[in-house]
């Protein structure tokens, strides 16, 4: 593990030959940036244990993630150590430092995300985002997990879910916590790990070791999806039914796209971008795996539809300012149509059928 041999300010090489500067702290250095681990700055608890702000000596704010004593899940922050340690991106909460304590138990430095979670923006902020706020988060995160699906070898992240996707002080969505995450090699490790996740989240298929996969990803990154469109919690006991899958997807195939929207804000006003991107979700969650799209495509696919949706915005009152560009008319018509054709070949639909009432197949 590249992590072991590292030393302060150490370089270690990713895949892409891009190195990572990945530093080692003492102990000491996190007491003192965290006032001794002090109340005052705990940010958050997690199954690993607790999570502070820091500030570091340079002046930098930083996260730092401290095991539970005694630990809850023994291998959590080694693993997520082991795992940023090979990744570095814009969309990731990206490691920074570990440092080890007395015990020989590591603690992480992370980069420090000052507004909350998706979790928070959905759930729990009294100003509920607005559309393309939301179709930007979703595309955002659906990035994080393609970046993690084409690193070589992919990883997995296996807890895809709105608490883990933070928001950086530019409000842009970063997908953090590695802890359950795995490198797909096949080793021994990969074998033998037992399904895990959070409820109202995980795979139906991944009941063993051997079924993961990176489409365990893109199950849940389906929930989440649908988790923004409508503004439900993945699984919540006061709905009936509780779990947001079993409630949208017989909406959906129904055709009832506009009913699985957040009647808290304006749905889009296109009916093209309405469907299509609850099409997408559905087709996240197909119970079929092999049938799932593959995070690229749905990324690619939501980029299409933030470009469609940003268009329409030229007239849509629901629009944040930055989305909306100063496009010609003939112009932005022939880029909508280009749009929709690369929809519609990503959703594996033939041009023809280009209709609301065609194929509802998920
Ligand atoms: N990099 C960070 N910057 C700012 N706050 C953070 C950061 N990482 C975590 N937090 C805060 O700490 C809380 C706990 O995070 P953590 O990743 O440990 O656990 P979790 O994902 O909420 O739960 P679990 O580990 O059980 O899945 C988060 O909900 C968030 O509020």
């Amino acid at each position: 593990m590249g992590y072991l041999s590292c030393k302060t300010d150490s370089s270690i090489s990713t895949a892409d030959s891009h190195p990572i500067k990945i530093q080692e702290f003492t102990y000491k250095d996190l007491q003192l940036a965290t006032a001794n681990f002090s109340d005052s700055k705990l940010l958050g608890r997690g199954s690993h244990g607790l999570v502070y702000k820091a500030v570091l000596r340079c002046g930098r704010l930083v996260a730092v993630k401290k095991p539970s004593a005694p630990p809850l899940s023994p291998n959590d922050l080694d693993n997520e150590i082991d795992i940023l340690s090979t990744l570095h991106s814009p969309c990731l909460v990206n490691l920074l430092g570990f440092s080890t304590n007395a015990h020989g138990r590591r603690l992480l430095v992370v980069e420090f995300m000052s507004n909350g979670t998706l979790y928070d923006v959905l759930h729990t902020n009294p100003r509920p985002p607005n559309w393309p706020r939301r179709l930007r988060l979703a595309l955002q995160t659906a990035r994080a997990v393609e970046t993690l699906h084409s690193s070589s070898p992919p990883v997995i992240h296996r807890d895809i879910k709105s608490a883990n996707v933070l928001i950086d002080r530019n409000l842009n969505a970063r997908l953090g916590d590695f802890g359950l995450a795995l490198r797909c090699v096949d080793d021994y490790r990969l074998r033998s790990t037992p399904p895990a996740g959070t409820m109202g989240y995980l795979d139906p298929c991944y009941v063993t070791p051997d079924n993961l996969s990176t489409k365990t990803d893109v199950f849940s990154f389906g929930i989440l999806l649908l988790e923004i469109i409508s503004g439900r919690k993945a699984l919540d006991m006061a709905n009936s039914p509780p779990s947001v899958v079993d409630w949208a997807i017989p909406l959906i195939r129904k055709g009832k796209f506009s009913s699985v929207y957040d009647p808290r804000v304006p749905a889009p006003r296109d009916a093209r971008v309405r469907k299509m991107v609850a099409v997408v979700a559905a087709k996240c969650v197909r119970s079929c795996r092999e049938r799932r799209p593959s995070m690229k495509e749905v990324a690619r696919c939501l980029g299409e539809l933030s470009k469609l949706n940003s268009w329409n915005g030229l007239s849509n009152p629901c629009i944040m300012g930055e989305d909306v560009g100063i496009v010609e008319t003939p112009l932005k018509n022939q880029l909508e149509l280009g749009v929709r054709s690369n929809l519609m070949e990503l959703m594996g639909s033939p041009k023809s059928q280009n209709r609301a009432t065609t194929t509802r197949r998920f």
